[in-house]
């Protein structure tokens, strides 16, 4: 965990996120250090530097991004390269090791439906607790229930307690809360794959909506055709570092071919 104070929320300026030469860095405690190689790079992963007594994981390196209001950035790169925890960098919910991060604004980070979900209370009662969860007030979403209510298509199931839902069920009542939000910035990672394909489609158009009126979107997924609804521009990770940052198809073709 990252201990030092470089991580800075502002709510009055303009909204936006910058951050200069930040890295991230995991302390591993438990790991087998003996096993480990001096300095490790493998296909996925950031750098495991286990030079040092105990072992780090270099998950983020020199980071420099300026995020100003309506940017639609996708975030591309292998497993392990560095993106979901380059959202939690530009939520503030990781503080920079080294260099610093400012964020500008009020963040909705959607990193995992699931969160912030109560399987003994009733569906009704869970969509009011993660829209509260996700910065709305309980007066916006007394005015959004009956809405995300209809897109769910839970019917009676929406009095029952969460845990009688199956993963898909679960999956509808989180991306009706998360599409009904109306955020300054909107940190997406992607994980909906346990929906069906027409409830997929019916959701394509309430989280185009969503990014259209949010301020700034940084969108983390391996879908290229979800990226291109979404986003303009793209940050290409690799190894914890940004490879290319630029126009979504220049980057996503960079990425493909392994060339800048
Ligand atoms: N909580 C943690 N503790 C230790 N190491 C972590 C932690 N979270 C991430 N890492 C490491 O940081 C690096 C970056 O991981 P991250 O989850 O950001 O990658 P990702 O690009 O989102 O990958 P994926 O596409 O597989 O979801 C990886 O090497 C991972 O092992």
């Amino acid at each position: 965990m990252n201990v030092s104070n470089n991580s800075t929320l502002v709510t009055s300026a303009p909204i936006g996120i910058t951050t200069k030469d930040a890295c991230v860095d995991f302390p591993i405690f438990d790991a087998k250090s003996r096993s480990l190689k001096k300095t490790v790079m493998g296909l996925v992963g950031g750098n495991i530097d286990s030079g040092r007594k105990v072992p780090i994981i270099e998950a983020l390196r020199d980071i420099t991004v300026d995020l100003e209001h309506g940017a639609r950035v996708g975030l591309v790169g292998h497993n392990g390269a560095g993106k979901s925890t380059l959202l939690r960098l530009l939520a503030g919910i990781y503080e920079p090791t080294r260099g610093s991060a400012e964020v500008r604004g009020r963040v909705a980070p959607v990193f995992d439906l699931g969160v912030g979900m109560d399987p003994e209370i009733s569906g009704f009662e869970n969509i009011m607790i993660r829209g509260l969860f996700l910065g709305m007030t309980r007066k916006q979403m007394l005015e959004k229930v009956d809405d995300i209510a209809d897109f769910t298509e839970l019917g009676d199931f929406l009095h029952m307690p969460l845990r009688t839902y199956s993963t898909g069920m679960r999956v509808r009542l989180a991306l009706g809360v998360v599409t009904s939000i109306d955020p300054e910035i909107l940190l997406l990672d992607e994980g909906i794959g346990a929906v069906d394909a027409a409830f997929l489609e019916k959701s394509k158009q309430r989280l185009v909506a969503l990014v259209e009126r949010s301020g700034l979107l940084v969108f983390a997924s391996h879908s290229d055709e979800f990226l291109r609804e979404l986003c303009d521009t793209a940050i290409w990770m690799e190894h914890g570092r940004i490879r290319q940052h630029g126009e979504i198809e220049d980057v996503l073709r960079a990425y493909k071919s392994g060339r800048p």
